[in-house]
């Protein structure tokens, strides 16, 4: 298993950080680059799991996640800050930190340290220690003020796990704001989503997806070519809309969507892809509509949804919670959202919110089942 992971952490280093000189507020342009083939994920998939020394399982996401985490962390230390610097991150190296995990600890350093060899581009090994505090850079609290990044490693962990959607995000907070947006999406077809069922062989696979505020939303393939404009759909008649959603049950209440998507009169059925793939394919108008209805007691995470929001909203579109507000990324790793994230076009919005809001009430006012 560990050469189709170190292939895949090289694909991962492979996506480098390139700054442009840019006529927008920050001056800057960041493209993150992911070379993560579709048949690599599939043989390590098929490798699947090894064991912990506690016995626990450990999945090749566990190693895909940290390997990410910590390449991300490495190429931002050594590319775009001089030493420290702020990253809010979903991994933490409080597991690998335990006695019983130290051959998994030895194992991702070898993995890293083979990637990194193999590689070339930074002439650096890391320890063991090394890698734990490459991690833990992404234990930062964010916040209102100063710049954060923010980092999921592995975006829809179910949808990489069945082979199916899943992104690499990474976004940058200016003083509580979302001033810039990447997207690696290495499942999603290039040109459009209707390509995702029946795909020819020609289809080219992967979409990489870019914002800087008040510079507009970008696409383009993992390979780097030429990046290409994008911008919402301009359908402002609900009957011709079709929404996105989560695959997993467990992640929506697919219950209430399809009573928003029925009051507001949508007759597509829904379209269910994992991760934040489904802000890049909204903000190309591959669809209408993006829903997200997680079940109560749900906390949202800013890295699921930072560089998401940007790059829809740079593309023309608008994403707030269930009442119609912004969402608010300046108060820590958490989002404090009203039930839910929508988003979708200006045209469609005024009649998208009234519908969740009748469909919320209504879905309160109903009976609890026994
Ligand atoms: N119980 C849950 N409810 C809602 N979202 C969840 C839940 N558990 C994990 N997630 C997160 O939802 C996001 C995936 O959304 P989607 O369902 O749209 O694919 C991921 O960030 C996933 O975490 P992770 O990033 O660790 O996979
Ligand atoms: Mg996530």
């Amino acid at each position: 298993m560990s050469t189709y992971i170190r292939v895949l952490l090289i694909a991962l280093l492979a996506s480098f950080f390139r700054f442009l000189m840019h006529s927008c507020s920050w001056n800057l342009l960041l493209l993150l680059r992911v070379f993560l083939l579709q048949t690599v994920q599939q043989e390590i998939l098929q490798s699947d799991i090894q064991s912990k020394a506690d016995k626990s399982p450990v999945t090749v996401a566990d190693y895909v996640h940290v390997g990410s985490q910590v390449l991300v962390s490495l190429a931002l230390n050594m590319e775009v800050t001089s030493g420290s610097f702020s990253m809010v991150a979903e991994e933490d190296s409080e597991d690998l930190r335990k006695d019983s995990a130290e051959e998994i600890l030895e194992h991702i350093t070898d993995l890293v340290n083979e990637t990194l060899a193999e590689d070339g581009s930074y002439n650096i090994t890391l320890s063991k220690e090394g890698i734990l505090s490459a991690i833990d850079t992404g234990k930062s609290e964010g916040g209102p003020s100063g710049r954060h990044w923010v980092l999921d490693p592995i975006d829809g962990t179910k949808g990489f796990l069945r082979g199916g959607q899943y992104a690499i995000a990474l976004a940058l907070l200016d003083e509580g704001k979302v001033v810039l947006g990447v997207l690696g999406c290495p499942n999603l077809p290039l040109a459009s989503i209707s390509n995702l069922n029946g795909s020819s062989s020609g289809d080219q696979m992967g979409a990489l997806f870019s914002a800087t505020v008040g510079c507009g939303a970008e696409v383009e393939s993992l390979e780097g070519s030429p990046p290409q404009k994008i911008s919402v759909c301009t359908i402002d008649n609900p009957v011709n809309a079709s929404f996105f959603e989560s695959y997993e049950g467990a992640h929506t209440m697919h219950d209430l969507t399809g009573s928003i998507a029925e009051k507001l009169g949508v007759q597509a059925p829904p379209v269910r892809i994992d991760s934040q793939a489904k802000y890049g394919a909204l903000a190309r108008g591959d669809g209408a509509i993006y829903l997200r209805f997680p079940h109560k007691g749900y906390k949202e995470k800013i890295w699921d949804h930072a560089a998401g929001a940007i790059v829809v909203t740079e593309a023309g579109g608008v994403v707030t919670d269930a009442s119609g507000n912004d969402l608010d990324f300046s108060k820590g790793r958490f989002l404090d959202v009203d039930t839910g994230i929508i988003a979708t076009n200006k045209q469609l919005m005024p009649s998208l919110l009234k519908s969740v809001q009748e469909a919320i009430k209504e879905k309160s006012q109903a009976p609890s089942p026994l």
